[in-house]
């Protein structure tokens, strides 16, 4: 079996993206850790594909695969790259905003131009049995024993769970053990994306996640929406915030409760390869 694929990153966030407008793909665990291994396989944070929508109110879905072969709901930087790589399809016209389904639900994205996207992401939920997170509703803000260590967090989900740490120092080597420890808290029963924030002002904040199913990452979307939901709804940043991650910035526009999220960011082609599944024998 041979697979084309596109290698593209979001502000350093990278994927594979494959092109299933045509051709079911049978993708299991094994084959995902396979293809994305950074010294044997292609090497990426997370596989993306691109299928026909299955509801009729978009003409495409996107699936999401983290790098240990596990399913995500949502990919923020993801997102970005399937837009711009339906535009180098010939799908998408730069300024038209266009719904595509993600498995969490429909998001609408809108190219700014080639490599700048702009996505409606949705309203944050901050119900914790919808993440899920093993926690009492209506609190905006937690604590959590990790590794031995009280936390506070904030949990919101963005189409896939987040965990929102505000600290004083990224590179605190505490947050090595941490990073992990609270992506596989026993309190989130599906595992939860760690994300660790400092807050530079109330528009501009600095942020590192450690990633579901991924590690860390240069980036990662969602996390950056569910920083800027977390510190809003705490009253610590203003409607407009400036991310800016490891591997680049984004903005995130969030006016507060009962309002849509936007994220915008940059979206990039690196390579066009073929993936040649030799364990397949074909
Ligand atoms: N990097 C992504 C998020 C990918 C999925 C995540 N690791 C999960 O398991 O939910 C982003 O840019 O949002």
């Amino acid at each position: 079996m041979t697979l084309r694929f596109s290698k593209m990153h979001g502000s350093g966030n990278d994927f594979a993206v494959i092109d299933s407008r045509d051709r079911a793909l049978a993708l299991d665990p094994a084959l995902i850790r396979a293809m994305a291994d950074r010294h044997t396989g292609i090497g990426f944070d997370q596989l993306l594909s691109v299928e026909p929508a299955r509801d009729g109110t978009s003409a495409f879905y996107y699936g999401i695969w983290n790098s240990d072969g596990s399913p995500s709901g949502q990919c923020g930087n993801g997102v970005r790259c399937v837009a711009a790589w339906l535009h180098r399809a010939g799908e998408l016209e730069l300024g038209a905003a266009a719904q595509v389904q993600s498995p969490s639900g429909p998001v609408t994205v809108r190219l700014v131009d080639a490599h700048c996207v702009t996505v409606d992401m949705g309203e944050p939920v901050f119900e914790p049995a919808r993440l899920p997170f093993d926690a009492p509703q209506g609190r905006d803000r937690y604590m959590l024993d990790v590794d031995g260590q009280p936390l506070e967090i904030g949990a919101v989900s963005m189409g896939n769970p987040h965990a929102v740490v505000a600290v004083g120092d990224l590179q605190a080597p505490a947050l090595e053990r941490l990073g992990p420890a609270l992506t596989r808290h026993a309190r989130f029963a599906e595992g939860v994306n760690a994300g660790f924030v400092h807050r530079l002002s109330a528009r501009h904040v600095r942020l590192r996640v450690h990633e579901r199913g991924a590690g860390w990452t240069q980036a990662c979307g969602t996390g950056a929406c569910a920083a800027m939901a977390v510190l809003r709804q705490q009253g610590e940043v203003e409607a407009c915030v400036q991310v800016d991650l490891p591997g680049g910035s984004l903005q995130i526009d969030w006016a507060g409760p009962g309002e849509r999220l936007w994220m915008t960011g940059p979206a990039a082609f690196v390579f066009e390869g073929e993936w040649l599944d030799q364990s397949r024998g074909d």
